[in-house]
């Protein structure tokens, strides 16, 4: 784990120039999105994230790997790193399959990363560590969403917390969902559901432990029965070390030409594809509305999960 949060450092720490070609693209969810970049959809420059595709195909025609003369070994070191990461999540996956009354065998086709269509993303987020003297307590990282994939393995480090979930919220926001076409992408949008019923609840880094995500092709497959994880990340509150934040995550997306809707067909039938692409402009629609400002904005109290529950987790 430690040498492929290094192996992204070696990326991040390049001049943005030599990053630059890499640039995000929307539709596909991959590449490089500088603080520039992160500035335009969170409001501070607090974040710097670069995604690639398991999927060289995807890779190559965008040209969103650098030479291997910048980064030597790069590109072999990230992809055997997300197919190990890719046989953990297919495993936690195929205890689902029967609960689901998914045919049995589905999750390992689907996350087969052989697959022409395979569009899982591995990627690493950089948070710079916030200058001493400024008021960090009242700003956010990361503004909160659910992701768009079947899970998410976040890999994060101890010593580096910032990461919140707001609990019941995905309920809420499920609740609230049209009857007459549920779109699961509205938990984007999942301020319209009302007050929260949890408080921002934090996920502080365990030593060697994955933090499993939720995200909304889960929510669709499962009919509604698994809700994604709404979240967000902070910056750190008074008192607490100005650290810089390294987080890896694998965005298990699967194959990209898949229908993501389960036996009972709660959720209109959507490609892989189509949601990712949907994703790739996610904040743009809500971030002028007040509503979801207000709650997506809301510092209460710090409560935790009790660590007994994180374990499970
Ligand atoms: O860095 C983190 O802890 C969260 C990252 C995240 O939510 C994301 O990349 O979707
Ligand atoms: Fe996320």
């Amino acid at each position: 784990m430690e040498q492929q949060f290094a192996n992204g450092r070696r990326f991040i720490e390049l001049h943005e120039a030599t990053k630059a070609p890499t640039k995000f693209v929307p539709q596909l969810f991959m590449g490089w999105r500088g603080r520039q970049d992160t500035n335009a959809a969170v409001g501070n420059d607090s974040w710097e994230q670069y995604l690639v595709g398991v999927n060289d195909g995807y890779m190559d025609d965008n040209k969103l790997w650098l030479p291997e003369r910048i980064l030597p070994g790069f590109r072999q070191s990230a992809l055997a790193f997300a197919a190990k990461a890719n046989a953990v999540a297919a495993r936690i996956l195929s205890n689902f399959e029967t609960a689901l009354q998914l045919p049995s065998g589905f999750f390992d086709q689907h996350l087969d990363l052989g697959a022409e269509d395979a569009r899982t993303l591995f990627g690493w987020n950089y948070y710079p560590a916030p200058k001493s003297g400024t008021p960090q307590a009242h700003q956010l990282r990361l503004l909160p969403h659910a992701d768009t994939d079947v899970i998410t393995l976040l890999f994060q480090r101890p010593g580096e917390p910032g990461l919140e979930i707001l609990p019941g919220k995905d309920a809420e926001a499920h609740a609230a969902d049209d009857p007459s076409g549920k779109d699961v992408q509205r938990l984007n949008g999942a301020w319209t559901g009302g007050l929260p019923r949890g408080d921002w609840t934090r996920m502080d880094p365990l030593p060697g432990a994955i933090t499993l995500n939720i995200g909304n092709m889960l929510m669709q497959l499962s009919d509604g029965l698994l809700h994604s994880t709404y979240h967000r990340v902070r910056a750190p509150l008074p008192g607490e070390q100005l650290a810089d934040r390294n987080t890896m995550v694998l965005f298990v997306h699967g194959r990209g030409n898949a229908v993501m809707q389960g036996p009972k067909k709660v959720y209109r039938a959507q490609t892989v594809a189509d949601m990712i692409a949907a994703n790739g402009n996610g904040y743009e629609k809500v971030k002028q509305d007040k509503e979801w400002q207000r709650q997506a904005m809301a510092f209460s109290p710090q409560t935790s999960i009790p660590p007994s529950v994180v374990e499970a987790v």
